[in-house]
């Protein structure tokens, strides 16, 4: 618990309306529950945590909430199902994988959200995407309930095969847990349209049924357009929307982006796309950094490095003649906007003051948690803009939303067609945030509009169906 109560967390939480000394000491107590109930499980403690300290001031004189234990029962998950992946690689051998699909809540439709295979994949990590997927895809205000899932298999230097054995052997045993109607898995890390395209297959063999599933499919068998650009693109429309506030504009702005995988690579392109100069990328070896900007010729060579090719980003450097900074994050470089669009925890206190100090005055979250809550309080207090991922990045689940209609409906949509409602969408969380954002110093917190906008609506539904 300590660790998520920083020097100041006394003055942080004052700020809040409706709070006193009884909410600090609430937040405390609720807590301490959540880590006796969840030992070990820190990433999970740390979303948790960063909810809790908005709403339960929040909720102080909502006895409704209360009485009914809405946030408690939000941060249990209605069901986790864990279970053996084997295989056999490439020499014969057999390999044993753990898979998970962590079913969090269903308030608001079936449960929905990722597959991520990385070898740091933990009940811990999944929780936290599960738990942190409720209110992100509450606030697109479609019906998709909150989940996560995904093994501890690393794809990185597999075979093609290596992946489709293990895809088969996992939906082998996932098939029997989803459905198009209570539970829609998609990417994430390491999960990509190769991965889908092979757990569809498989999910459509065992069936017998040709259903929407999972999203982020191929366009030729039910997959919508700009699904794989949605995540990049709806973190840009939000940083747009969160500059017009402030009456400025991406245009000509200076941006360092983390991550070279599906979310950098459509941040990166609608940055060049509305003229903003982007001078990093990165992979868990280093990063690049090309001072000239990356252009549209040097991001069509990245999507061929990456999804291609499965190379490694100092390729890149090799073929352009730039920096690369091998084992360190992008962070020391100036800018005016940072996208950390990796991992979780992939930006320390330490990056967020060095940040500040060279200019920057936007942060996005196109990853799920990629800033420590030191770095997030350390934004929050220079009066930084700052977008948590479950606001910035809601375009990828907004449009697998729309891609689970268009299945149902036997129909897709155009590319504009889809492109305008993923604005509108990005557009309409953005006034969620501004709604609920409001501290009493007139400043927006992102945070607090985030977390309260997306749990009312849940919360809302919970309470209408009952101790369920
Ligand atoms: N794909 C999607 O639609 C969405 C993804 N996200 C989040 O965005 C982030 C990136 O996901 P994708 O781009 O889909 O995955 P990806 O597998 O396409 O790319 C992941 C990127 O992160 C880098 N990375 C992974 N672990 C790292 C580490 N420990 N240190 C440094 N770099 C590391 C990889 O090298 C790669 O460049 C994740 O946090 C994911 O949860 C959030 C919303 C939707
Ligand atoms: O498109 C989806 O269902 C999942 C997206 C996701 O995993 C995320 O928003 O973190």
């Amino acid at each position: 618990l300590i660790n998520y109560l920083s020097p100041n967390y006394d003055q942080r939480i004052d700020s809040i309306p409706n709070n006193n000394h009884q909410t600090l000491t609430s937040v405390q107590s609720f807590m301490t529950r959540i880590i006796d109930r969840n030992p070990g499980e820190n990433e999970f403690h740390q979303a948790v945590h960063e909810v809790a300290e908005t709403i339960i001031p929040f909720i102080h004189n909502k006895p409704q909430y209360q009485k009914a234990k809405i946030l408690e029962r939000i941060a249990e998950p209605e069901r986790v199902i864990i279970f053996r992946v084997p295989w056999m690689n490439d020499q014969g051998e057999v390999e044993i994988n753990r898979g998970y699909r962590v079913q969090m809540n269903s308030a608001i439709g079936p449960y929905k959200g990722g597959l991520r295979f990385h070898p740091s994949v933990n009940l811990s990590t999944l929780k936290f995407l599960a738990f942190e997927q409720i209110f992100k895809n509450s606030l697109t205000q479609l019906p998709m309930g909150g989940g996560k899932g995904g093994s501890d298999f690393d794809p990185k230097g597999r075979s093609d095969r290596e992946v489709m054995f293990f895809c088969q052997s996992f939906m082998t045993e996932l098939f029997r847990h989803i459905s198009s109607d209570n539970d829609v898995p998609a990417g994430d890390i390491g999960v990509g349209a190769r991965e889908i395209g092979f757990l569809f297959g498989q999910y459509k063999r065992l069936k017998n049924e040709f259903t929407g599933v999972l999203t982020g499919k191929g366009a030729s068998y039910g997959g919508s357009l700009i699904r794989p650009e949605a995540t990049g693109y709806g973190v840009v429309y939000f940083v747009e929307q969160m500059l017009n506030q402030r009456r400025d504009s991406i245009k000509g702005k200076r941006v360092v982006i983390s991550g070279s995988g599906n979310v950098a690579q459509y941040t990166l392109e609608k940055c060049i796309e509305l003229g903003a100069k982007v001078v990093t990328l990165s992979d868990s070896s280093g990063y690049i950094y090309d001072e000239k900007g990356i252009d549209a010729e040097k991001f069509a060579y990245i999507m061929h490095l990456k999804n291609e090719a499965r190379g490694r980003i100092n390729a890149y450097a090799d073929k352009f003649g730039c920096e690369f900074i091998p084992g360190k994050s992008p962070w020391e470089v100036p800018c005016d906007i940072a996208l950390p669009n990796a991992t979780q925890n992939e930006l320390s206190v330490d990056d967020a003051r060095l940040l500040i100090k060279n200019g920057c005055m936007c942060v996005a979250e196109g990853a799920n948690m990629p800033c420590t809550p030191e770095a997030i309080e350390v934004f929050e207090n220079n009066d930084i803009l700052y977008a948590p991922g479950k606001a910035a990045n809601a375009g990828g689940v907004a449009v697998s939303g729309l891609e689970m209609s268009q299945n149902s409906l036997r129909l897709s949509w155009s590319r504009e067609e889809v492109d305008k409602k993923l604005q509108e969408i990005m557009f309409n969380i953005h006034s969620t945030c501004l709604r609920y954002g409001h501290k009493p110093d007139g400043r927006i917190s992102y945070v607090q509009g985030a977390n309260i906008g997306g749990f009312v609506r849940v919360a809302d539904a919970m309470l209408a169906q009952g101790l369920v």
